[in-house]
């Protein structure tokens, strides 16, 4: 398959080379100017339903760490916001950086944070997440920024698994844990159609970008920095700087839910 990263030979310029999409109409992630948001009031509140009986495990998948779910029913769910019908939680996932001056996808008015989660979901009008994940209406991803305070103690547990899973392909059971507890108490949000961050870039992604960041303390942000994007027994390199920078926004609309 396509050995893709974030280095300097094959980081986010080299990407085209495989995946022509990459230079598509619709590519994350953007820098939201909130001032160029339009607000629009036919949008739903966002209706997410977490049942933490469904986390299943925790991957270093050599790009990210990622939190998988049972997605076998409707148990785990997003509805509402700009989405129709209801769509699936499969995974959530981080991108951060070397330095607490960056590390996010998205930007907000060139505005960087020093970490950003996505909580990945698909539509369930498909059968399974890979047909969903190449439908333009088939993946729904929730984006939260974390910003540098006080240490977020929902963060923990999921900072303490990756002990076991510091190198790519490590991976651990990882159960009963509720994502909502990662989420800011307002759900007001900036709404784009979008692409995957990553290989394969697939348009199919509707982007829920949630205006409060909440927050992560430096000891914190030390811990997603010693995770590993090698695997045992190579050369060591640390898991920093995962992030795509801002793509061309190409004529789209950004929707805010918010005044
Ligand atoms: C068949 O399509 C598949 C199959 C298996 C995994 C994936 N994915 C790859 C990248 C990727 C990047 C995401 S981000 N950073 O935009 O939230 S979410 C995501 S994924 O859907 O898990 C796609
Ligand atoms: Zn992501």
């Amino acid at each position: 398959s396509h050995a893709w990263g974030y280095g300097t030979q094959d980081g986010p310029e080299t990407w085209a080379e495989s995946f022509p999409v990459a230079n598509g109409p619709r590519q994350s992630p953007i820098d939201i100017v909130p001032t160029q948001a339009q607000h629009d009031p036919s949008l739903k509140h966002l209706k997410l339903k977490y049942d933490p009986a469904t986390a299943k495990g925790i991957l270093n998948n050599g790009h990210s760490f990622q939190v998988d779910f049972t997605d076998d029913d409707n148990s785990s769910t997003l509805a509402g916001g700009p989405v129709t019908g209801i769509y699936r939680l499969r995974q959530f996932h981080f991108h951060w950086g070397s330095s607490d001056d960056k590390g996010s996808e998205h930007t907000v008015a060139g505005t960087k944070f020093p970490c950003e989660l996505h909580l990945v979901h698909w539509n369930t009008k498909y059968p399974n997440f890979g047909e969903a994940a190449s439908k333009p209406d088939g993946l729904a991803v929730v984006g939260v920024f974390l910003k540098i305070g006080s240490a977020n103690p929902r963060l923990q547990k999921v900072l303490d698994a990756l002990d076991d899973i510091r190198s790519k392909g490590r991976q651990t059971t990882f159960s009963n844990f509720d994502p909502k507890t990662l989420l800011p108490a307002a759900l007001d949000f900036w709404t784009y159609e979008g692409s995957l961050t990553t290989p394969p870039l697939l348009e199919s992604v509707t982007w829920i970008v949630l205006k409060d960041p909440v927050s992560v303390s430096p000891a914190q942000m030390a811990k997603f920095r010693s995770l590993l994007f090698t695997s045992e027994g190579e050369a060591p390199s640390c898991m920093v700087d995962n992030f795509r920078p801002p793509q061309p926004l190409k004529g789209r609309k950004v929707r805010a839910s918010f005044k």
